[in-house]
Parts: structure tokens; sequence; C-alpha cells
């Protein structure tokens, strides 16, 4: 009788190990995913997930091991190797080029000597069929300056399939998107997977986990330490395998007892520089002692709030923190006047407006902080070595990996970004703390050490204003939920006597009764 071989598994990895100066990443990795699956990649900030995923699609050079795709050898020297491989990847930052159309970015790259006009035409017909196969469903005409994150990240998937990828590597895909753009993302990876692709995501979110995947491999400091089949654990197992201790899935925390007004914000108003009113007279006050939570869909008005009360963008309306106005103008320098008040402001992109990428971790410690006298050596000079030092005492609060101040900001992962931003402003004990999307990015052991750090100053006596896409992060965190729909405030809720299903509601633009 004829024996059936098992197929090859789609991807094999065999000791690999890849070191960064004195960092071991990537530590004697194996890994056999099989074809037709969804493997998840978890583990916490720094493990090496997307160091193994940048070796597998040619960006780095692995300094020992060997990838067997479909049962060959492969050797992957850079990305090119990798896409004739039939490996694709999907960019946390997309490689997009911006005043392209949708059409000349699928085709950019994969031309390979043809003629341009044909090409398109190909092209053309391809996205059409893929729309259909997968939910695809883009303009091809489109500038990719002119759609939503979702769907250039979808711009991107249709790029990779083009290139006959049948392995996709996805690194936190859901990080931006709106909850509908994520349901969305996974049907897709859904109807890819039952036309036999082979697909790898790294997320945060167990959630996520246990949502689409059907197996899935725990990393921890640079090793692989686990794979279990999802049908076979649970959210709480997967925590305890990344963090090796049990990790608190919700926020314990004592009822607030908010004191004074901190912040009052009055008929606050934005308009874009296209003439689009972003915020259309914003009221809210938080007072001492209390978590404000502002919950909403993504682009609804809340990163303009943020910016205005980070001091900048500019707007109409009143801002008084403990009683005294701040000036609206949104002129950058303001953040400096802003955090002599007693503001600290965590924005919801650490790369762009929370950190310099190129500028060591101690010189963005120090970053809106400069004039404090702790980082004084005299009156012209700052003590450098005093925010080295600062600098560590503060990563070893935050956990942040390596502990090592002189790093780049850009060499670290980015959840460790996310936590150098935090640590920055978080130990500062401001008077208040505006902050957006916290834990963005950030493992789950490190989700519930932000929370009970972000806790910790409300009960010190501190106003926190909390920005966050997550629902169940504003849900636990907060003392009182406000929600934002199209620029304006929707209605205000008691945390604890809301739930998802009404701030749902409010979220979606309709009233769900008594204000
Ligand atoms: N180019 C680089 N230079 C120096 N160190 C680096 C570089 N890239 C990554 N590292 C280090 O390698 C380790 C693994 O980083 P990696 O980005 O792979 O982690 P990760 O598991 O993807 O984390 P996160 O969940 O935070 O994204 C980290 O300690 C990081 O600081």
């Amino acid at each position: 009788m004829e024996q059936h071989r098992p197929p090859d598994p789609a991807i094999e990895l065999k000791g690999i190990s890849k070191a960064f100066g004195s960092v071991q990443a990537n530590k004697g990795i194996d890994l056999r995913v099989m074809p037709g699956t969804i493997h998840g990649i978890i583990g916490e900030n720094g493990a090496g997930k997307s160091t193994l995923m940048s070796i597998l699609y040619g960006f780095y050079k692995a300094d020992a091991g060997e990838v067997f795709i479909h049962g060959q050898r492969t050797r992957i020297p850079d990305s090119q190797a990798a896409i004739r491989a039939g490996i694709g990847m999907v960019f946390q930052h997309f490689k997009l080029v911006q005043n392209f159309t949708v059409l000349e970015n699928v085709i950019l790259g994969a031309e390979d000597g043809r003629r341009l006009r044909p090409e398109l035409f190909r092209a053309r017909g391809a996205l059409k069929r893929l729309a259909e196969d997968y939910e695809l469903i883009v303009d091809p005409d489109a500038k990719i300056e002119d759609l939503g994150v979702g769907m250039q990240q979808r711009v991107e998937i249709l790029k990779a399939l083009y290139r006959q990828a049948d392995i996709l590597i996805l690194d936190e895909p859901t990080g931006v998107l709106t909850p509908a753009e994520a349901d969305h993302l996974f049907r897709i990876l859904d109807n890819l997977r039952a036309e036999g692709k082979t697909i790898l995501l790294i997320t945060h979110k167990l959630r996520e986990i246990m949502a689409i995947t059907d197996t899935v491999s725990v990393m921890r400091r640079g090793e692989m330490t686990a794979t279990v089949n999802t049908a076979e654990t649970s959210p709480e197992h997967l925590a305890e395998l990344m963090v090796g201790r049990k990790v608190l899935l919700r926020v314990d925390k004592p009822l607030a007892t908010p004191g004074k007004t901190v912040l009052e914000v009055e008929d606050l108003r934005v308009t874009d520089s296209a003439g689009v009113a972003r915020l259309k007279g914003i009221s809210l006050n938080v007072r001492a002692g209390e978590i404000l939570g502002i919950a909403g869909v993504a682009g609804n008005g809340q990163s303009h709030l943020l910016e205005v009360l980070g001091g900048i963008r500019p707007a109409t309306g009143t801002v008084r923190v403990n009683g005294a106005p701040i000036d609206l103008s949104g002129r950058c320098s303001d953040g400096q006047s802003r955090r002599a008040r007693g503001v600290a402001h965590v924005p919801e992109d650490r790369q762009r407006e929370g950190l310099i990428m190129e500028f060591a971790a101690w010189e963005n410690m120090a970053f809106g902080y400069h004039h404090a006298p702790a980082y004084q050596k005299n009156a012209l000079l700052m003590d450098n070595a005093a925010i080295r030092a600062d600098t560590v005492t503060k990563m070893g609060h935050f956990d942040i990996r390596p502990p090592n101040p002189n790093l780049a900001a850009r060499n670290f992962s980015g959840g460790n970004q996310q936590k150098l931003v935090l640590a920055r402003e978080i130990e500062q004990h401001p008077d208040l703390l505006v902050v957006g999307q916290p834990t963005r990015g950030v493992d789950i052991g490190a989700i519930e050490f932000i929370h009970q750090r972000i806790v910790a100053l409300r009960d010190a006596g501190k106003a926190v204003l909390l920005v966050s896409v997550e629902l169940e992060e504003i849900l636990s965190l907060s003392d009182r939920v406000a929600v934002m729909f199209d620029g304006r405030i929707m209605g205000e809720r008691q945390a604890a006597q809301t739930d998802e299903k009404e701030l749902g509601l409010l979220m979606a633009g309709m009233h769900g009764g008594a204000d």
C-alpha cells in the first residue's frame, strides 16, 4: 500500500541565532509551520520576534542556522530572495509611495524589466481577482495618501500576493486598525488560509491569537520556549508561558476619591489645515485622583484633543490647568512650559512625536525636561552624567531592555521604545498626565505594570486623561468614560456603570440613553 508522506512544513527554521553586539536577539531558534495554517508568535517586548521575521525576510543575516521553505534549504540574503522564495511581509510602518496610486504601488519593483503598460493592465486584472477571492477590496486608482491605514495595509498585502507570495508575515498588523478594520483583516487572513497560504502573525493581543491562529509559539529572551495548539490553550496559560508568572489580565483598583479639578476644557475647537473641523466644541474636566478615559473609534478627534493638550496643535477655546489658562497657540516650545506647569504628555505615535529615533535613550530621557534642575551642571551646561544615571534608574523601574542608556532609540524593540516614553513622562509625577494609547505594541506583562503605574499616579492624587482605542483598557482603567464621535463628546458615564455594548453604541454616534 502506498504510504502518504506528510507535507513538508512551509517554513522550517533550524538553529537560527543572531546577536547585536552583546545582545543575543535570537538563540538557536527552531520552528516548523505547516502549510495552510496561521501560526502566531508571541513574546515579551524585546524577545526577538521582529528580529526572527527580519531574518526570514532577508533584512538581517543570521549568525548561524538554516531556513527550509517547503522542504528546500533556502538562503535568504536579501528581500528579493525572500520574494523569490514566496515570502511576503506586511510592515508595521508601511513602505508605500504616498503620491502613487494603488496600482502603481502594487507593480512597483515587480515590473521585472517588462513594459509598464502591459504590466499595469495585467495588474489591474490581478487586483480584481484578488479582491474577489479574498475580500481584498481597494480602488486600484486611489492615491495612497488618500487612503486610511486599514486600506494601506490591504495594499501591502496585495503587493505581496501579486508577487506570488504563499507565505505572509504580519508584524503587529492590528495596532493601527479600528476594531471593524481588524475584523475585516481577519476575514482576509481566513480566506488566505483556506486557499492554502501560510501566515505568520506576530501580535501582543491574546484575543487575536485565540480567535485566528491554529498554532502558537512563545519566545522568551531570544529563545523559542513553547509551541502549542491554540485549541488546547487559554489566554491565561499563554500569558504565563510568555512572562513566566501569572499575569493579571484585568486591573484591580480601589474606588477613586476625586479632589479638586485639575484640568478644565471649555468649547475646544480645531480646524485642520485642509479646513475640516476636527474638534467641534469639546468640554470636559478631570479632577485630582481620577482617570478620565476617552473612548472612540480612531479618527474621531481624539488625536487632535491629545495634540492640543500636549501643546503641539493650535485650537480655540479655553484649557485651564490648576485654575490657570494655558496657551493654545500650538507652538512646539509651549510643550516646555506645560511641563513646568505639571502636565506630562505621552503622544500616540512614539516614533514621530515621542522620541528622536537617532538619539540615545539618555538624550531622549531629557527631551522636554532639559531645564529640570537635576539635569543642570551649572547655568550653561547640562549634566550628562546625571541624565545617564537617571535614565538607568528609570530603565530599571520600567524594565526597559537592554538597560543601556547609550543605545539609540531606534535600536530598542517597539515595546521598549514605548516604555522609554512612558518612563520619561510618568516618572515626573505630573499633576496631569495626558496619555494616548499607552500600551500600543506593549507585551502583556508590561501592560499590567503600566496600568498599575497609571493607577498609582491617580492614587497619589494626580489627574489622568487617557485616550485609547482599546475599549477593554478604557473600561478597566478609567473611573469616568467620555465617548468621542465626530469631534464631539457623545456622552459620559461612570466606568463601573457602563459596558462595552453601551459604549459601542455611543462610539458609533448613537445616543445610548440619558446623559
Ligand atoms: N539593529 C539593532 N541594533 C541593536 N540591537 C537591536 C537591533 N534590532 C534589535 N535589537 C535588539 O534585539 C532584541 C530583540 O528585538 P526585537 O525587535 O526582535 O524584539 P521583539 O520581540 O520584536 O519586541 P517588541 O514586541 O517590543 O516589538 C532587543 O533587545 C533589541 O533591542
